[in-house]
């Protein structure tokens, strides 16, 4: 049976999107480690949060991805969030209420209104929160409604949220290998770096929008070398194996200065892509016949 590693500990929100993926799951402490754990062959996936709709991109993630030895995405799953607040039995007073980051972020509003001058304290994941408040460290942890069930812990709240229908999407990631078969509902992700010069941003968007290609994200991460010096995630709809697509990535190559493939995989959402592959191959067509003398 294959293995996941997954952020953990038990009981964080990304356990529950590897679960969804059928394989043994081995928790490590940070996302970093999960990656890690695929590059050194001790798992063949890990699976880690890349984005939620409140607080946007995972930048733990993000950064992993472009270190070290490539890995890329094979699948991806999105969870509905909604979260507890989970305090040790018998708690009367909450001075202290710790989460990972993205989590404090989404309840916000809630600590606000709810549990005025508590002091937030950010954490590793949901779930090492929950296991610091059952350790004394902390009054009360936000963590995934599951979490009640791995910690000795009671729920003060449920359903906890400042913004109706969140969602987290999560990755499944391995080492380069053969590609997912495209299915026609699929996303490509890739990252660049670009030379430092006007228009060049703009320039790999008119690519992809001049191939009729959608762009479902684009997020720019520091190359921590010098100050003003970019990586900019993008993330498209289609599959590598398609032409347009295949043709995008070869003139997005051009225009960087570093590349780097990071998956084609079927989206979560499974809503079929508009491709215009029948244009694409058709034009191929003309073009070889062309080049052979054989049209004019
Ligand atoms: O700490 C967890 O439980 C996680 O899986 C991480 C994470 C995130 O990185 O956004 C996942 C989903 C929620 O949005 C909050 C936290």
């Amino acid at each position: 049976m294959p293995r996941i590693a997954y952020f953990g500990p038990q009981g964080t929100f990304t356990e529950q999107a590897a679960l969804r993926f059928g394989a043994e799951l081995v928790p490590v402490d940070t996302i970093q480690l999960a990656i890690a754990s695929v590059r050194k062959g001790e798992t063949e996936f890990a699976c880690v949060p890349i984005e939620n709709s409140v607080e946007g991109a995972v930048p733990a993630t993000l950064d992993a991805l472009v270190r070290d030895e490539p890995v890329v995405a094979v699948a991806e799953t999105v969870l509905d969030v909604r979260f507890s607040v989970l305090v040790r039995p018998g708690t009367t007073e909450i001075k202290t209420i710790a989460s990972h980051p993205h989590a404090l972020a989404q309840v916000r509003e809630w600590i606000a209104d709810s549990l005025p001058g508590v002091t937030s304290i950010a954490t590793s994941s949901t779930a090492a929160a929950a296991a610091a408040v059952e350790r004394g460290e902390f009054d009360a942890a936000v963590t995934a409604p599951v979490a009640v069930h791995h910690y000795k812990l009671d729920e003060y709240a449920t359903d906890v949220l400042d913004v109706a229908d969140a969602r987290t999407r999560f990755l499944l990631l391995r080492r380069p290998g053969s590609l997912p078969e495209p299915t026609g509902a699929d996303r490509t992700s890739v990252v660049v770096t670009t030379p430092n010069r006007v228009g060049v941003l703009s320039e790999l968007l008119t690519e992809l929008a001049l191939r009729g290609i959608n762009l479902t994200g684009l997020e720019s991460r520091p190359t921590k070398g010098k100050l003003g010096e970019y990586r900019f995630y993008i993330d498209v709809e289609g599959h590598i194996a398609e032409p347009r697509i295949g043709d995008a990535l070869a003139a997005l190559h051009r225009h960087s200065r570093e590349i780097r493939f990071l998956g084609s995989f079927p989206k979560a959402d499974h809503e079929p892509v508009e491709a215009r592959n029948d244009e694409f191959a058709a034009a191929a067509t003309w073009v070889d016949a062309v080049r052979k003398g054989e049209r004019g």
